[in-house]
């Protein structure tokens, strides 16, 4: 080129100038600035969203509030302790299309399964199969295996997994066929898969499960505040979820909890006295009174501190409104699905997320021989991915902190990693938190 710019320069100009529009247009350009990220291209929302000035503020509150009130706290403060974790709820509905009563912030995602998981399994009269699936994340299953050997139920005849047929999703039908083959009294899948992004019909999985008088429950870790639910709209029995990946909540947040209205005044299968029925909590009764509403699946007092940033983050989050982050985040997704079909393709990437935006959440899963060589090659250049095993880079730009020239800065980067060979100088054996 005449100007001493080569084609490949001018190929790159283009194309951040193409991002750079599109971040010129986006609505929920300004909220990248209310967070503060580590690296410069923070692409790991999916595994822990970085801290926001409104979660921050609500926990230095909340140190305050332990200063200035101490045990008054729990009554005086704003909002009060005791009702701190319905509070959340009534923050949280909203995201999950349900009544404040229906939701409440407890425990962690793990702990909601196995007393929900419990619950239902002490509801259920003859069929005591749980149908879950072969590409969920490992907890789910400890959990749900833990709670039937509990009740005497051998989990390898009573845990049914449905299978995939190309090891990235898993088919709504195969899920509704399961169903007749054993002997299901509940149903519980994720919302969208943690390696492949894949996006559940949640709709359909439960009016199906229904039809057979099977309860409905999911796992909502990957969808809770980047995907809208309607749980109540579509009749699901229960849902769990943790609020440290996309609700921005922080490091081992307190978790969350949905129960459709019709359960309540079932007792919790991990019954503490934080579910008793508020009104009456401190009469001390020693016999169990749940209360009438999802928050009976408490079980101890709210730990404060890992609840008030999250109360700061949802502030966050519903300025935003989730229908602008869920349109964005679907643009962001296509945006980088295109650029590795078009420029990360050649070097042997392949794009294991479904391309229908339907079907898929907020992350994109990018095969590759070497994934986990070169996550730890982008980490260390200032771009955080997570590697999932066997091959997986998942890359997950949060509508509300990444922007176009991001994913398109993450793209090229990962282009020189794999043509410079610079992956090839790191260790190919997986260890640590990957
Ligand atoms: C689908 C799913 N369920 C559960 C968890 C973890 O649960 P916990 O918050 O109990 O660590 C994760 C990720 O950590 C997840 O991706
Ligand atoms: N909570 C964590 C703590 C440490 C490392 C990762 C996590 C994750 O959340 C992993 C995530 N659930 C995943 O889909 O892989």
């Amino acid at each position: 080129m005449d100007d001493g710019t080569s084609a490949d320069e001018t190929v790159r100009d283009r194309g951040v100038e193409q991002a750079r529009r599109r971040d010129d247009k986006d609505q929920l350009r300004e909220f990248a600035a209310r967070f503060e990220t580590p690296d410069d291209l923070y692409l790991d929302g999916n595994s822990l969203g970085p801290i926001s000035d409104s979660a921050e503020q609500r926990l230095d509150e909340a140190v305050e509030q332990w200063r200035e009130f101490g045990i008054k706290g729990w009554s005086s403060a704003e909002p009060p302790w005791f009702w701190y974790g319905e509070r959340l709820g009534e923050q949280l509905a909203p995201l999950l299309g349900a009544s404040p009563e229906e939701c409440v912030a407890t425990g962690t995602t793990t702990t909601n399964i196995h007393t929900l998981i419990g619950t239902f399994l002490d509801k259920l009269d003859d069929r005591t199969g749980i149908l879950v699936n072969e590409l969920d994340f490992p907890t789910d299953h400890y959990a749900i295996r833990a709670q039937l050997r509990q009740r005497g139920l051998d989990p390898d005849e009573n845990l049914h997994l449905v299978e995939s047929r190309d090891g990235r999703t898993i088919e709504t039908e195969d899920v509704v066929a399961a169903m007749d083959e054993h002997e299901v009294g509940i149903v519980f899948m994720p919302s969208v898969l943690y390696r492949s992004g894949q996006l559940f019909d949640i709709e359909t999985i439960t009016r199906e499960a229904h039809e057979r008088d099977i309860y409905a429950g999911f796992d909502l870790a990957h969808s809770v505040g980047v995907v809208s639910h309607q749980l109540a709209t579509h009749d699901v029995d229960f849902a769990v979820w943790c609020s440290y990946k996309y609700l921005n909540g922080g490091p081992g947040a307190v978790g969350g909890l949905y129960v459709n209205e019709r359960h309540f005044g079932t007792t919790p299968a991990l019954a503490g006295w934080w579910g008793h029925e508020k009104e009456t909590q401190f009469d001390m009764d020693l016999e169990f009174t749940p209360a009438e509403s999802a928050g009976a699946w408490q079980i101890s007092a709210v730990p404060l501190f890992s609840s008030a940033p999250l109360l700061g983050a949802l502030e966050l989050h519903h300025e935003a409104g989730i229908d602008a982050i869920r349109e964005k985040s679907v643009d962001l997704t296509s945006y980088l699905i295109s650029l590795v079909d078009e420029e990360l393709s050649a070097y042997g990437c392949e794009v294991g997320t479904p391309r229908d935006p339907d079907r898929r959440g907020g992350h994109v899963a990018i095969e590759h021989p070497d994934a986990y060589r070169i996550s730890q090659a982008l980490r260390d250049r200032g771009a955080v991915v997570d590697f999932r095993q066997p091959d997986v880079i998942r890359v997950c730009p949060s509508p509300l902190y990444v922007g176009f020239e991001e994913v398109w800065e993450f793209s090229q980067l990962t282009a020189d990693i794999i043509e410079d060979d610079i992956y090839q100088s790191y260790d190919a054996d997986p260890s640590g938190v990957t």
